[in-house]
């Protein structure tokens, strides 16, 4: 009979959880335990330890130079301050132009320059001289790029910026911008150099009448400030002249006047007379005696419309004329004229709204010129829009025996000629044009100037007769 070991049979019944062989022990540095199996892979690893090396210092240099960053911007919020000037406002043409004075006064007394710059522009003015002749003079002012420059004992920095991708749309100047910096206990410095700059560019024109004329919705001066005439060499009939003057004065001596009744403080006037007259030549003389400038208008500018009228008038610069000539020939009876060969895109109504202007406290002067005021319509003239009106004619007797004294007598008179034969030559002279006045012919006063440019007195008077011309209008 076959026997069944008994150990089997009892494995067969009763199962039981088999014993590991002793030879599968694992060392315990194999096993894994929580945790460090990154400190086993990374821990050990050389490359990782490096790795983790520069990360933290980048971190730390980051974090350094962000600290850097906001230390200084701190430092600079609270030691520096600065000034910013765009090239719309008036200070900024000043201001170059005072930096490239303080150039050029240390370069003429052979000093170090105070302005340590390296980026120049440069600005070509023609200057006149008193012989007449012309020359052009370059001045280098600071161009786009960082300078610095010491002003009462304080080193400034100048960062004058172009922006390239914009421009200012009506006149194509690019923007630009100066910015100052200085230490803010300085800060009280940047009045007092503005106000130096400026007072530099006034002295520079004084004695001088600035023309502006309109850039697109801008005034800007034209050409280099010119002499002033003498108003007294503008020759009108006796008391025309001080009539205007003491108007204008007044309007001038009554501002507070104006403004207590809420009236608008602005003033119209219009000359209206023959071609040659004088009426141009005692506007600018007139605005030259009261230091003003003129602001010179075209109504018949190709691109003028009604928005760019009214804002130009609502922003002529301080102490201007706003001189307007040919007001005739830009409307003729409300219809507007071609006669040049085009039309300038403003219309009658938005004229007069333009001059109307909104009600406001600044001052305003107008003056408009005609040769025909025939022509213009009554809406134009009305008070309010024109507060006075003056005519300025022909040569009469008494304004031509003026102009012949003022061009042969006095400090201009020729060797030979007596004052009083100057002044029988010029009595002459006045019954000449008297007689040719009541023979229903003239002169003008442009045609008596030509004439006496080119004449010696004797051959002026001698000669006079053959200017006179019969006027249709006579
Ligand atoms: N009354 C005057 N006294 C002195 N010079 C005069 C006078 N009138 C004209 N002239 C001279 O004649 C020239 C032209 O004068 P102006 O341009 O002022 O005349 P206008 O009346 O404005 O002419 P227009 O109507 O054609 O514009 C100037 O050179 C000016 O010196």
């Amino acid at each position: 009979m076959a026997s069944v070991p008994p150990a089997q049979d009892a494995a067969a019944t009763h199962p039981v959880t088999p014993a590991p062989p002793a030879s599968t022990t694992i060392p315990a540095e194999h096993v894994a335990q929580p945790g460090s199996f990154l400190s086993s892979v990374f821990g050990d690893n050389p490359y990782f330890q490096a790795g983790f090396g520069l990360m933290g210092m980048g971190v730390g240099l980051t974090v350094l130079r962000q600290g850097l960053v906001w230390g200084t911007t701190a430092l600079r919020r609270r030691m520096l301050v600065s000034l910013e000037i765009n090239n719309k406002d008036r200070s900024y043409e000043w201001f170059l132009a005072w930096m490239s004075r303080q150039n050029q006064v240390a370069q003429q007394s052979a000093r170090v320059p105070w302005v340590r710059s390296h980026q120049l522009s440069v600005e070509t003015i023609v200057e006149q001289r008193k012989n007449g002749s012309s020359s052009a003079l370059f001045n280098l002012v600071a161009g786009p790029g960082t300078h610095y420059f010491n002003f009462r004992g304080a080193w400034m920095q100048v960062k004058r910026e172009r922006e390239t991708r914009s421009m200012q749309l009506m006149s194509g100047v690019p923007w630009e911008t100066v910015t100052l910096t200085a230490l803010s206990r300085d800060r009280f410095l940047f009045p007092q150099l503005l106000a130096e700059a400026r007072d530099l560019a006034m002295r520079g024109n004084e004695g001088k009448l600035v023309v502006h004329t309109a850039w697109g919705i801008e005034w800007k001066p034209f050409g280099q400030p010119r002499r002033k005439r003498p108003l007294q060499s503008v020759v009108l009939e006796p008391g025309v002249s001080s009539r205007i003057e003491t108007d204008i004065k007044a309007f001038l001596d009554r501002r507070k006047w104006y403004a207590d009744r809420g009236i608008p403080y602005r003033r119209g006037y219009l000359l209206y007379g023959p071609p040659g007259s004088g009426k141009t030549s005692f506007i600018q003389a007139l605005a030259g005696s009261l230091s003003y400038d003129i602001c010179l208008l075209n109504l018949s500018e190709r691109g003028m419309t009604d928005d760019k009228l009214f804002h130009l008038l609502s922003n002529a610069p301080e102490r201007s004329f706003i001189l307007i000539e040919d007001i005739d020939a830009a409307f003729n009876k409300r219809v507007q004229t071609s006669e040049d060969g085009y039309q300038s895109s403003i219309t009658f109504s938005g004229f007069l709204n333009a001059l109307d202007g909104v009600a406001s406290g600044e001052e305003r002067i107008i003056f408009m010129t005609t040769n025909h005021l025939e022509k213009l319509d009554p809406a134009l003239i009305r008070p309010g829009r024109v507060d006075l009106a003056q005519v300025i004619d022909d040569a009469s007797p008494a304004q031509a025996r003026l102009l012949f004294n003022q061009f042969y007598g006095g400090s201009f008179k020729v060797t030979g000629l007596s004052d009083d034969a100057v002044q029988a030559m010029a009595s002459e002279l006045h019954d000449i044009v008297s007689d040719e006045l009541s023979a229903g012919k003239r002169v003008s006063m442009a045609a008596l100037q030509g004439h006496f440019i080119l004449h010696e007195a004797k051959d002026a008077l001698a000669s006079c007769r053959d200017l006179f011309a019969r006027r249709l209008n006579s």
